[in-house]
Formats: structure tokens, C-alpha cells, sequence
């Protein structure tokens, strides 16, 4: 038996599959290395940066050497460099086990060869079996089918949010598995855990399978409008051939550039008859909801917390005590950074509202909030500035300002860890809320947006704050801007301030527990159920004292472009006869405006938000709208 898996080598770790993995990996507690073929600064301590040269045999056994497993996390048709990678393995020796770059269809069935994007790929696994057979080097691959968290927002993918088009391939009955980009990434941290179980054989991950004819009806809930193209799958594949032929002929030599390449992707995934396995719903592990024994009961007090207390406590989440540690260390030095540091980050640079606000700049009902705070998110492109035809909202989406690395070394990689770990979190709690509140599986995840964001929240009460007056850390609200708030009390747990209002009016106090994260709902979750969840109002009252307080809210994101008509889809199901509720007269005068709004999207509403609270942002990156969300009472 070999040892347990500790260091880790990702290959390709600056790609949409590698950069997630290294997240998720060193969240978990491996010890990760990222290399890449360029420098990347990026990477810092506890990751180890590393530059890869696949031209030299030395040099390559030399980067693995000390390694246990190397993830391929490169793009398919860098896998001739199999045998050279396996060939270094062995010869750094201690290397046990290889996950292969297949992250995509299943790259085993039989008759994947007929579609010639996958040719490499199967040949590459061919010399990895002949070259591991033998000796100590195991390997698993990972089928996932395709990336749909990533694909749709871009519009790579056949739903095209940016166009409202929704292409129809062949009958639209064709059923096929796909993944999250997070999911697959604990997938590698979970067969890395257990080798043993997973090794030599594909391993099938996904989150959904579907037919274009299910998800159609459920998109149109979600939001009205599509324009469905179909497509001839016969013409299509003829088509790709031809085209595939074309660049044979020119030589073409990056295949993934030239439309052939996806469109034989998109064939094997909509051929009729599932010749390819695209649909490989029964091979999906299980790996989820093992506790099946507690599940009655957790059911019942999750339901108990969400319909009836509105905010949870949420032990055993799972996420490594490093992750969490490293960034609760890391607040007391971030905020004490001088100002000027700090400044240069500045929220009002930032088109996405994504950087530092000083103390002192936010008001809330009304008073002036004693606090400061660094928002950032899941690093995204900035799809409006590339591509015309986006709504204005998407312009919330887009990358951080980092501090440089001189200021904050790992600060980065920190955030990014906990950002991930979180986003996992999150998605494995809303499997539980579903359930608990009735509702098929994944009926809530389509509610759920691409933008996940946090901040890094730090108090000062005033000096001279008495107990009659108390400085208002943040004035009592519901959170906006998420779906859901997982919200971590970073100080020693004797430092209070966080209360919740109760459904009798009652502010109650929610004091830190080591371990724990509290759960409260957001707006958008108040409306999709009709009221029967109630986006607890909270507050942050700081006692009297000489201290600091510090605070990590996640925000789990709403998809932007849900209008009101798909926040009501579900309002049958929470009809309020079945479902009792209530909330205190305090917290009912802090209702979501937005059914009442004129604005159509979520994301619209959003944004409004976002400007009139941060009006020098609003100024100076959105002065067309300004003046219309500033005025509109
Ligand atoms: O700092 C806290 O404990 C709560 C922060 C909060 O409610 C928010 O920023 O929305
Ligand atoms: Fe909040």
C-alpha cells in the first residue's frame, strides 16, 4: 500500500481547470507546487510556483522529484507529452499517482476515436497504460462532460445568455452530463484522498444530466425571451468533417482554435443514440450526502432554521482549519497596512465595485457605518468590456485589484483558497436546503449566479461610544447582494457585536463560535420562496472598548438576469397556507423593494443598488445611468 498523498504537482496551473484544482487542493491541505510553462507570479507561499519545461528530461524529473501525485490540468492536445511526462515519473520515483488531462467527455467509450478531437487523447492514454503498467504508478482520469458554469457566461456553450439563444442539436431528447468547474475540483481532492479506490479506471463526475427539451421549459421559467435555433445533426457533423478535412489540408497544427474542433465536441455530445456516453448519469460516483443516517434530522432543523429562526449555525462544513486560519491571521495585518496602501485598491476604481472602502464612507438606515472593508469575488472576466451585447449589469462581473505581493505576500492565494472552499460549501449546503424544503434536487441551483463575492470587513467603535450610544458597526439590513451569507466572526470569540432582529421584534445577540460559519438568507432567497424564508434583518452594534472586530460575509451569487416573473416561479410551491410564517413589523419595513421596483432583471437591480451606494463609483464608471438610479426615488 503506498503512503497517503501529500505533495502535489498541478501541470497547466494557470488554466480554467488548474487554477481551481490548486485552490481546492491546497484547501484541503495538500501541499500543492503550480507549474506552468511561463512564470506566474501569482502563485506565493504555501503554493510553490514552478516554471515547466517539457523539452527536458532532466529538468522534469528534477520538478517532481519529492512529489506523491502530478495532475495533468493542461488542455487535451498538450497530451502527447505523455510519455515524457510518465517516463519523469518514474524516474523521480516517488511519484504513486497520475491524474490525466481529460477533464471533458468520456475519452473511454469505444467509439470515441470516430470523433478526431479525441484521437491525442487516446493515444496518450495508451502509452500512459503501457509506460505505468508494472510499476508502482497509478492513474485515474476524470470525465466530466462539459463546463457549464464557465461556458454559459461566455457563450461557448449552446445556452448563450449574452444572445438569449438556446441551440437545438438533432431531436432535443438527447440527455448529457455536466459539471462544475468546483466539482471536479473536489472530485481530484477526493480521489486523492483514497488513490487506492479510484486508481487506474475513469472516474465520472457531474453535477446534472439533461435533455435540451427538459432544460428548455426550466430556462423559460427562469427567464422569458430565448431564441431556440435548431440544428440538423446530419449537416452538423457533415459540416465538421468537411471543415476538419480543410485544415487537414492547410495543415492546421492547433486544432482547438478552428471551429471543427468544437463542433465534433458538440456532435459527440448530442448524438442521438448515446453512442459517445455523453449521458454517463449512472457512472456519476457517489461521494455526495454520505451521512444518510442523520439526514432525517438535519433535514428538520435546517427546515426549522430557515422557515421559522432565519439564521443557522453551520458546524462540520468541511472546509481545511488552515484555510480558515490563514485568513483570520491575515485581517489584522491587511487592515493595518497604511492608508495610502490600501488606497490604491480603491473601490472607486473598480467598474465591478470590487476593491477597498475606507471608514466612514458607507451609510446605512441612515447612519454612518464604523467600519472598512475590502470586497472582492471569484475572479472573473470582464465579459462587457470584451464583447458587445451584454446587459450594463454584467459590468459587475470582472477581475480583483490584488495588493501587489511586496504588501501582502499570499494575500491572493489566501482569498482565493477561502473563495473556493467556500463556493463548495455553499453549493453542498443548498443540496440539504433544497431537500428540506421540498423540492426536487437542483430545483434552487438555477437561482444561483456566476459571481460569488466577499468581503473583509474590520470595526472600530468611536472612542468615545457609551453603552447609550453605541457606534453602529453596520446598521440593520438584509443582505442584498447574495443569495445566501456565510459569515465568519474572525476575532476572538469574546468580542461581540453581530444581532439578529427575531420574528418578535427582539434583537438578539449572535456571538462567535469557534468552527462555525452563520448562515442567513439574502433577499433574493426571501422572494423565490414567497416569503416563506426570511432574509433575516441583522445588525453589527459595537459595545464600548478599545478593540477590533473582524468579518468575513460570503455571497453566494443571484444569477443577474432573473426578471421578477422567475423569482416567482416557485411561489406555488411555498404557498403561504401550507407554509407558516411570520417576521416582526421591524423586519417587514425592510422588505425587498425589487418586486416592486420598475427594474426587470435582478441584475438591473443590482447595479442600481451598488450606485446609490457607492455614488463615486456610480460617477465615474456609469455616469450614462447615474443620474436615473440616483433619482428614482
Ligand atoms: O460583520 C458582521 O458580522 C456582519 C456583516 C454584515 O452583515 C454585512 O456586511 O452584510
Ligand atoms: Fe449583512
Amino acid at each position: 500500500m503506498p503512503g497517503p498523498i501529500k505533495n502535489v504537482i498541478v501541470l497547466g496551473a494557470t488554466g480554467n481547470v488548474g487554477r481551481p484544482v490548486i485552490a481546492a487542493l491546497a484547501a484541503a491541505g495538500f501541499v500543492v507546487t503550480a507549474a506552468s510553462r511561463t512564470p506566474d507570479q501569482k502563485f506565493t507561499d504555501p503554493v510553490k510556483g514552478a516554471v515547466v519545461d517539457y523539452n527536458s528530461m532532466d529538468a522534469l524529473a528534477d520538478l517532481f522529484r519529492g512529489q506523491d501525485a502530478v495532475i495533468e490540468a493542461f488542455p487535451p492536445h498538450v497530451a502527447h507529452l505523455q510519455s515524457i511526462i510518465v517516463e519523469a515519473c518514474l524516474r523521480a520515483g516517488r511519484v504513486e499517482h497520475i491524474i490525466t488531462p481529460d477533464f471533458s467527455c468520456d475519452t473511454f467509450n469505444p467509439h470515441i476515436t470516430e470523433l478526431p478531437l479525441f484521437v491525442p487523447k487516446v493515444e496518450a492514454q495508451k502509452v500512459l497504460e503501457e509506460k505505468a503498467r508494472g510499476t508502482h504508478l497509478s492513474w485515474s482520469a476524470i470525465i466530466t462532460g462539459g463546463w457549464y458554469d464557465w461556458a454559459i457566461p461566455l457563450g461557448y456553450y449552446w445556452i448563450n445568455p449574452g444572445t438569449k439563444t438556446i441551440t437545438v442539436y438533432g431531436s432535443g431528447n438527447q440527455r448529457n452530463s455536466m459539471c462544475r468547474v468546483t466539482t471536479a475540483a473536489k472530485a481530484v481532492c477526493d480521489i486523492l484522498s483514497d488513490p487506492d479506490k479510484f486508481k487506474n479506471r475513469p472516474v465520472y463526475v457531474a453535477d446534472h444530466t439533461v435533455s435540451m427539451n427538459e432544460l428548455i421549459p426550466i430556462l423559460e421559467e427562469v427567464r422569458t425571451g430565448w431564441n431556440i435555433v435548431k440544428v440538423d445533426l446530419d449537416e452538423f457533423v457533415a459540416e465538421a468533417r468537411r471543415l476538419w478535412e480543410e485544415d487537414s489540408k492547410k495543415g492546421v497544427e492547433v486544432r482547438l482554435l478552428s471551429p471543427a474542433y468544437n463542433m465534433f465536441g458538440t456532435f459527440g455530445v448530442f448524438e442521438e443514440k448515446n453512442k459517445y456516453n455523453a449521458d454517463f448519469e449512472r457512472l456519476i460516483e457517489p461521494g455526495r450526502a454520505n451521512d444518510q443516517k442523520n439526514r432525517p434530522q438535519l433535514l428538520k432543523d435546517v427546515r426549522h432554521a430557515l422557515v421559522e429562526v432565519g439564521f443557522l449555525y453551520l458546524s462540520n462544513h468541511g472546509i481545511k482549519e488552515s484555510t480558515v486560519n490563514d485568513l483570520v491571521k491575515t485581517l489584522p495585518v491587511l487592515f493595518a497596512l497604511p492608508e495610502d496602501v490600501k488606497d490604491s485598491v480603491a473601490l472607486r476604481q473598480s467598474p465591478h465595485f470590487l476593491g477597498y472602502s475606507k471608514f466612514g464612507t458607507e451609510i446605512t438606515a441612515r447612519v454612518q457605518d464604523q467600519r472598512e472593508q475590502f470586497e472582492l469575488a471569484n475572479e472573473l472576466e470582464d465579459i462587457y468590456a470584451r464583447a458587445d451585447g451584454h446587459p450594463l449589469y454584467t459590468r459587475l462581473q470582472g477581475p480583483n485589484q490584488w495588493l501587489t505581493a511586496d504588501a501582502m505576500p499570499n494575500f491572493r492565494f489566501i482569498v482565493e483558497s477561502y473563495i473556493s472552499a467556500l463556493q463548495v460549501v455553499a453549493l453542498r449546503f443548498l443540496e440539504v436546503v433544497t431537500e428540506a424544503l421540498e423540492l426536487p434536487r437542483d430545483r434552487l441551483v438555477p437561482f444561483t449566479g456566476f459571481q460569488d463575492r466577499l468581503k473583509l470587513v474590520h470595526y472600530r467603535p468611536f472612542v468615545d461610544a457609551t453603552l447609550d450610544a453605541q457606534s453602529q458597526g453596520v446598521g440593520p439590513h438584509k443582505d442584498s447582494s447574495g443569495w445566501m451569507t456565510f459569515l465568519l466572526q474572525a476575532s476572538d470569540p469574546s468580542i461581540k457585536g453581530l444581532q439578529a432582529l427575531s420574528k418578535d421584534g427582539v434583537w438578539l445577540d449572535v456571538p462567535p463560535v469557534p468552527g462555525t460559519l452563520i448562515v442567513n438568507m439574502g433577499q433574493a432567497f426571501e422572494v423565490v420562496t414567497n416569503g416563506v424564508c426570511k432574509a433575516t434583518t441583522h445588525r453589527v452594534l459595537l459595545p464600548p472598548g478599545d478593540y477590533d472586530r473582524y468579518s468575513v460575509p460570503f455571497f453566494q451569487g443571484v444569477r443577474p438576469d432573473l426578471t421578477k416573473r422567475d423569482l416567482q416561479s416557485l411561489w406555488e410551491h411555498f404557498n403561504k397556507e401550507k407554509w407558516n410564517t411570520r417576521e416582526s413589523e421591524e423586519g417587514r419595513r425592510m422588505d425587498s423593494p425589487f418586486l416592486r421596483g420598475k427594474y426587470e432583471t435582478w441584475g438591473e437591480a443590482q447595479l442600481r443598488t451598488k450606485i446609490r451606494s457607492h455614488r463615486d463609483v456610480g460617477q465615474r464608471h456609469y455616469a450614462d445611468v447615474f443620474e436615473k438610479y440616483v433619482n428614482d426615488g
